[in-house]
């Protein structure tokens, strides 16, 4: 049997457990592994709305006709609907595009919710105050994950993190991914189940809430030695929660702000083993899969420099002292907006066509 990822478990609704102990406990999880596991006890983000945010994925992409979602495609702005193989998340060694579809809501707008922001087909028009309602759940956990992140890093402010994603303090690349994976039976010519179902890559936020489903394998994390581990839906000890626990994932920025601290960690989806068991118990990759992803982005402007934290400085001088790269390996300081469209350019090749020049001068 193949071995699990082994990221740890933290519960962070008990408001009676002593702060600064959690912010450690989640901050070593961020060094470490890159990916925590935040315990579902239904009450930062209740399950009734986990399981309507599939519910609607499902109406989104299983009833709804193609043409609908085509009026919506994907735009240079991240928002609207990405086809199969529309996106290739690891260009350098896929065959074909990734074998998904997804859709991206960007943020309400602060001021007037319930002002669409992005075409949405006609299917869905009337799920948009749901839609709104669990980004702002989505919004208020990513919030105090920031803080505790702050706390536990000591920054100065501690609060540096959160007031950077306000979205009162202006726009930003927060998006909200409902992801389809259609089934290796439904597969064209064009691809197998040899074919990944998302690339390997690291998220381009600061950092991503992932929701799944019980039971639905595939998602994979590259372990510091270069090996691919099967991240289980239900880990240890969460088996009776009311809903599995919410996937947290250090994204780039976090790591950037962090001279490489935190870690970025490249993960992939795939269709494990020809018999479907990807050896994790209880799941299979036969049949479809549905995930969701809540990727945060400060403010667009935010430069990425290091934050104020001791802990941090005297990481990078560490690093610097070994000789080793200090994460940012940019040609110049980038700000949020500029990192986040120099990333979309590398996967989404046909819409950034014109543009490709532009940002591959920009990387180092
Ligand atoms: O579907 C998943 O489990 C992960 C998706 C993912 O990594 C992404 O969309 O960035
Ligand atoms: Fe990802």
């Amino acid at each position: 049997m193949a071995s699990v990822a082994k990221i740890p478990v933290i519960d962070i609704s008990d408001d009676t457990q002593d702060q600064a102990q959690v912010a450690k406990e989640l901050v070593e999880a961020a060094i470490e592994h890159g990916f925590i596991y935040i315990k579902n006890t239904g009450k930062d983000i209740p399950v009734e709305d986990v399981d309507k945010a599939f519910e609607l994925a499902r109406k989104l992409f299983k009833e709804t006709p193609i043409e609908e979602k085509q009026a919506c495609t994907i735009q240079k702005n991240n928002r609207g609907w990405s086809a199969m193989h529309y996106e290739t998340l690891d260009p350098k060694n896929q065959r074909v595009g990734d074998l998904k579809e997804a859709f991206n809501f960007g943020e309400p707008s602060p001021t007037s919710p319930s002002i669409l922001q992005q075409p949405l087909p006609p299917s869905i028009l009337g799920d948009q105050p749901f839609i709104t309602h669990f980004q702002s759940l989505c919004y208020r956990l990513s919030l105090r994950l920031n803080t505790l992140l702050g706390i536990g890093l000591g920054v100065s402010p501690p609060d540096f993190f959160t007031s950077a994603h306000l979205r009162e303090n202006g726009a930003s690349g927060t998006i909200l991914r409902l992801l389809y994976y259609p089934p290796a039976s439904s597969l064209s010519d064009a691809a197998t189940e040899e074919d990944v179902r998302a690339g390997a890559h690291s998220d381009y936020g600061s950092m991503t809430l992932l929701f799944r489903l019980k039971g639905q394998a595939g998602l994979e994390i590259q372990t510091r030695e270069g090996e691919w581990v099967p991240v289980p839906v239900c880990p240890e000890g969460t088996e009776s929660d009311p809903a599995p626990p919410v996937l947290v994932n250090i994204g780039d920025l976090l790591s950037y702000w962090t001279g490489g601290l935190l870690r970025s960690t490249v993960h992939r989806v795939v269709f494990p083993g020809s018999g479907g068991s990807n050896g994790v118990e209880g799941e299979t990759a036969e049949g479809e899969r549905y995930s969701m992803a809540y990727f945060c982005h400060p403010v667009g402007t935010t430069r990425l420099e290091p934050v104020p934290s001791e802990r941090v400085r005297k990481y990078t001088e560490e690093q610097q002292k070994q000789g080793k790269e200090v994460i940012n390996g940019e040609k110049k300081m980038l700000t949020a907006d500029e990192h986040l469209h120099m990333r979309l350019a590398a996967s989404y090749l046909k819409l950034y066509e014109d543009e490709k020049k532009k940002w591959e001068d920009l990387k180092a």
